[in-house]
């Protein structure tokens, strides 16, 4: 589905860098050099793929760069083939400046052989020092044991830096020239849903476009959406989102005619919310060649509430469908598309897709329900992982169906994966893990649906969120930690008492001895806003090496030390990680600043 957003994928070009002394130096080195680049290359493409399910294509310098004058042709293939990061990679010497990658906006990495026949970690060490007396931030990349100059493998502590920088990269380079949508505007108040425009073209280049939510209502009315894929959309949904309770007070339900309308409404609202992001082409075989187009929007939020949900049916099936990786056409790519229009949940959202290839839960962060609070409400005492405590992460719309936990490993684990590896049973077992209650209509006079299930098991996930602070610019947060399953009875109890109709997964974030993490608690009380994205798996690193290639500080973290990944120059800002990454974030400024 996402191949219809425009522009090519972009691809890693890898620059194999030489000592450029022909008459014996050279020559000797060219195979061993070109070796190392075939060697990336084949680790790239065998790992990493787009969340649209395509394989990460790489492209090769067409020779070794041994000087100024092959370092210009390679950046003239690299711009021709759409290259979106920059790997060199040498076993020896090199020209420091002469032969280095000078694009200022594509993320750059330098892998130096460790090896003693030849000086690759030298020439890495001088390279490094240019990138970094230049203002052109570098990963570095160099292998811990020795290896034989004929060796051409990639020890795991190499490739698990290569795949770590490439992932992120791939990532940012994903993001540029794509859109944020923005669907409606603010919502109640949040200032997350104040979609500040500089932020998302200064550090993700992304453009922000902002549609009126009355124009859902146009399309509505003058029938601009597949009408043929309406039909089949309805009866997909009569057959696999079964009704929940009606909560509300009996005088106040709606009648069955009324709730038939409000069900094809919230339909006709996901084809049209899809149709405003990525376009689609069946709309202009129905005349209407400037909707088809779309918005290329990688990212989109609904603001909902309240001038739309005081008025009509609030978008929680949309916005659960369009998160989910499956809906009436079968398995597809998830959306990254925010309730109450939260841009800057969006965003983390986006990071979490982008970097995982998997869908995303969107959640309030809503309760820290201590051991002592949960034996007090429950008479029962919380155990296992849970027993410090938990955060109850709900909202109404938004999480998608992935995160009922029905999706398995080959070990039986409940895990969250890429649309191309769910099977169609595990869609099936979302779907009917899944109950559609009548909306709240104390909160959504409009009515709608609301998804209601809990992550029924245990599987590790990160949640982020960026906040803006005003002076200083984004900041990113990140706790790593476990969806858990509480049993059924302290889960009722606890559940009945906030809205039982919305998704509920309940967390427990890794602790450790720093003040942001030393208990639960003390996590929900660091968390910078409402709201928060998750994503399934511990993908704090990746965030980590993402944020730094933004530019973006991470304010607050519970990843290891030793899987920390950033570029060279943060180790002159000074030998405390955290505030090194506040100096290098503001010494260099948003990327497209
Ligand atoms: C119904 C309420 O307005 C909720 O939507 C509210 O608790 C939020 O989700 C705020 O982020
Ligand atoms: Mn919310």
């Amino acid at each position: 589905m996402k191949t219809r957003l425009i522009g090519r994928l972009p691809k890693v070009g890898i620059r194999p860098v030489i000592d450029g002394r022909e008459r014996g130096v050279r020559e000797s080195l060219e195979t061993q050099t070109m070796n190392m680049a075939k060697a990336a290359a084949q680790l790239i493409e065998e790992n990493l793929r787009f969340p649209s399910g395509e394989k990460v294509e790489c492209v090769i310098a067409d020779t070794t760069i041994g000087g100024v004058a092959d370092a210009a042709r390679c950046a003239d293939k690299f711009s021709r083939e759409g290259v979106g990061v920059s790997l060199t990679v040498t076993p020896c010497w090199c020209y420091g400046t002469e032969v280095m990658d000078t694009d200022t906006l594509v993320p750059k990495a330098v892998w130096g052989f460790n090896g003693t026949e030849r000086p690759g970690a030298v020439y890495l060490a001088a390279a490094l020092a240019s990138y970094t007396q230049k203002g052109l931030p570098a990963f570095g990349i160099y292998g811990r044991d020795v290896q034989d100059s004929d060796d051409t493998s990639i020890p795991e502590d190499v490739s698990e830096k290569i795949l770590r920088f490439v992932r992120a990269a791939i990532a940012a380079a994903q993001m540029k020239g794509k859109s944020y949508l923005s669907l409606g505007y603010t919502s109640m108040g949040i200032a997350g849903s104040m979609v500040d425009s500089n932020f998302f073209q200064d550090y993700l280049g992304m453009r922000t476009e902002f549609v009126e939510s009355v124009e859902v209502i146009r399309r509505m009315e003058e029938g601009i959406y597949d009408h043929e894929e309406f039909e089949k959309a309805l009866a997909w949904v009569k057959e696999n989102c079964k009704e929940g309770e009606d909560r509300n007070e009996p005088d106040k339900q709606r009648d069955p005619e009324r709730k038939e309308w409000e069900w094809e409404t919230v339909v006709k609202m996901t084809l049209i919310c899809r149709d405003l992001m990525i376009g689609n082409p069946k709309l202009a075989e129905l005349g209407f060649g400037e909707e088809a187009r779309g918005h290329n929007a990688i990212a989109g939020g609904f603001q909902g509430q309240r001038q739309w949900t005081d008025y009509y049916p609030n978008a929680d099936f949309t916005e659960a469908i369009l998160n989910s990786s499956f809906d009436w056409n079968g398995l597809r790519e998830a959306f990254v598309f925010a309730t109450e229009n939260d841009s800057l949940n969006a965003v983390p959202m986006l990071f979490g897709h982008l970097l995982t290839n998997t869908a995303q839960i969107f959640s309030d962060v809503r309760t820290f329900w201590s051991p002592e609070a949960v034996k007090r409400v429950s008479g029962k005492e919380l155990t296992g992982l849970a027993r410090d405590g938990i955060i109850h992460l709900i909202n109404s719309g938004s999480t998608t169906l992935d995160a009922t936990a029905q999706q398995k490993d080959a070990e039986g684990n409940s895990v969250m994966k890429p649309y191309w590896d769910v099977t169609e049973d595990e869609a099936q077992a979302c779907l009917d893990n899944t109950r559609w209650c009548p909306a709240s209509l104390g909160y959504f006079r409009g009515g709608g649906y609301s998804s209601q299930f809990k992550t029924a098991g245990k599987m590790p996930v990160t949640m982020s969120r960026v906040n803006l602070v005003k002076g200083l610019g984004p900041v990113l947060q990140i706790a790593e930690g476990w969806t858990v399953e509480l049993p059924e009875d302290i889960h009722k109890v606890l559940d009945e008492r906030t809205d039982p109709t919305w998704p509920t997964t309940w967390f427990v974030p890794r602790l450790n001895d720093c003040d942001a993490f030393k208990d639960v608690y003390s996590v929900m009380a660091n968390w910078g806003a409402n709201h928060g994205a998750i994503s399934y798996g511990h993908i704090g690193a990746d965030l980590i090496t993402l944020a730094s290639i933004l530019r973006i500080p991470v304010s607050m973290h519970n990843v290891d030390e030793k899987d920390i990944f950033r570029p060279s120059a943060w180790g002159s800002f000074g030998t405390h990680k955290e505030s090194a990454d506040y100096k290098a974030c503001e010494n260099y400024g948003p990327i497209y600043g």
